[in-house]
Parts: C-alpha cells; sequence; structure tokens
C-alpha cells in the first residue's frame, strides 16, 4: 500500500513541510521548451545512451556539499555527453536554488529539469525551465489529500496530479512525472503523463533498489517515454537499466562525485 502521508523517512517529511509552505510565483511564467524527446532521439542516434545529469550540491543520503559553482558543473556534464540536465531547486536539504537554474538554462543549450517539490500551481511559476518534476506521491489524487495533514489548508489549496500535469502544460513545461509503486504508475498514466520517471529509490528508508525500475517497466505503455531515477552509479547499471526499457537515466550522486565530465562520459557510453 501507499498512502502521502505516513512511512516517510523524517528528512522526506521535513522536506516535504517546507515545501508546502514555500511561495509561488505572482506572474504566471510562459516557456518555450527545448523538446526533452527529440534531445533523447538525437543521443540515441547518435550511438549513445541519453543521460540526465543532475547538479545536486548535497542531499539527505550525501555526505558533505560540493561548493563548486553551478554553472561550471553544467557545462562539464554537457561537455561530457548529458542529454538533458537536472538541477535542484530545492534549497534547504539539497543546496539547490532558482539563481542557480535560471543561470544553467542560459549557459547550456540542453532541455533542463527542475528538481522540487511542487504542491500547487503557483509554485510552478517561480521560474522558467524545460521539463519539471512532478512527484506522484505528493501531489496525487483528491481522496488521498484528505487523508493526510492538508486539513489546515482550504479545498484547491493543493493541486491533484492532473490539475497539475495541465497547468504545468499550459505554461509549456514538459512534465516528469515520479513514480515509485504500480498504483503511482496508474495515477501518472491516468494524468495523461507521457514522460514517467521511475524512482529506485524509496522515499520511506531512503533505500535504493534498480529492481524497481525492472519491475515496473513493463506495466508502462510503449509510447511513454521511461526514465530510470537513482541508484544507477556504474555502467554496468546503466546496462541494467536500458535492458529493462529505460529510454534514458537520471543520475546524480555518481555524476557529482569527482570528475563531473568523465563521469558523464563513462556513463553515455
Ligand atoms: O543521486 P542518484 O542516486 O543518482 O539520484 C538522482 C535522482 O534520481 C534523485 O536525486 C532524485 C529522484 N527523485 C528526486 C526527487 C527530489 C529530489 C531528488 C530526487
Amino acid at each position: 500500500m501507499n498512502a502521502s502521508g505516513d512511512e516517510l523517512a523524517p528528512d522526506v517529511r521535513a522536506i516535504l513541510e517546507a515545501a508546502r509552505e514555500r511561495p509561488g510565483g505572482e506572474t504566471r511564467v510562459s516557456v518555450d521548451a527545448r523538446s526533452f524527446p527529440e534531445a533523447v532521439a538525437e543521443t540515441e542516434a547518435a550511438g549513445r545512451v541519453p543521460v540526465i545529469a543532475e547538479v545536486k550540491p548535497t542531499s539527505p543520503t550525501t555526505e558533505g556539499v560540493r561548493e563548486d559553482d553551478p554553472v561550471e558543473l553544467a557545462r562539464e556534464m554537457v561537455a561530457g555527453g548529458a542529454t538533458a540536465l537536472s538541477v535542484l531547486t530545492e534549497p534547504e536539504h539539497f543546496g539547490g536554488s532558482v539563481e542557480s537554474l535560471r543561470r544553467i538554462r542560459e549557459a547550456v543549450d540542453v532541455p533542463v529539469l527542475r528538481k522540487d517539490f511542487i504542491m500547487h500551481e503557483a509554485q510552478l511559476d517561480v521560474v522558467e525551465s524545460d521539463l519539471v518534476l512532478l512527484i506522484a506521491r505528493f501531489v496525487d489524487s483528491a481522496e488521498r489529500r484528505s487523508a493526510d495533514d492538508s486539513s489546515e489548508r482550504g479545498p484547491g489549496e493543493r493541486d491533484d496530479l492532473s490539475d497539475l500535469v495541465e497547468a504545468a502544460r499550459d505554461r509549456g513545461f514538459q512534465p516528469l512525472v515520479e513514480v515509485h509503486t504500480r498504483e503511482e504508475l496508474t495515477a501518472a498514466l491516468a494524468a495523461g503523463a507521457d514522460i514517467i520517471g521511475i524512482n529506485n529509490r524509496d522515499l520511506g528508508r531512503l533505500e535504493v533498489d534498480l529492481g524497481t525500475f525492472e519491475e515496473l517497466a513493463p506495466e508502462a505503455p510503449e509510447d511513454v517515454l521511461l526514465v530510470a531515477e537513482s541508484g544507477v552509479k556504474t555502467v554496468e547499471d546503466a546496462r541494467r537499466m536500458r535492458g529493462a526499457g529505460a529510454d534514458a537515466l537520471l543520475v546524480g550522486t555518481a555524476i557529482m562525485d569527482g570528475d563531473v565530465r568523465q563521469n558523464t562520459e563513462t556513463l553515455t557510453q
């Protein structure tokens, strides 16, 4: 079973509490997005592995903080062959910032994913990006919403997944919907998602199991673009995810740890 409010790691709970309170933008953004499916197709045509390289200065499961200029890191990732970039904008637990995303998107020409914990529509209006992450577990269905801690908020203050997918598309974003269970995958498909990330890390104990992607990928229709997220560390892991049907891989830690360009080159070959 899968419920949004319980069984979350304490770190994740804290992240969500902070995210819920984070203000949205004042004016609606309108994005002229760089196509992620096209970028993936181009990488495939060049005989390389499509990788979304993640600029993640730190995380609840990482030791230390990487202090390098995020724009430099982003450039190195692109030079190493990254098809797209993922940029954390969550400030408190991942060392991310909206400003980093803005600068990175200006500095590179690949599609950029905004990685954050978006709970309501106005939070989409904080910054432009090509893709935007929506985590099914945290924005899921209306029924689930009433079961947890949204009691102090009025109706409509936390949107459901279909609303957010639509709101994202209305602004020109390509929504990447993240799932971890069969129920969430079903919800993502029902919400019309066509780019789906299967997160190998569970948000309960924060443990990684590449078997998650292998188990869920066959349940997704052919025309959905599938991204294997988290826990890909080696070329072998990358092959394993590709063999299980991953159209692209989202890699953070294994790229951020050491020579970013070299690490990206290794994983995209
Ligand atoms: O560092 P890893 O194991 O390569 O994982 C990257 C990415 O999947 C992970 O950072 C992530 C997946 N879903 C998220 C949601 C929010 C913040 C971060 C994430």
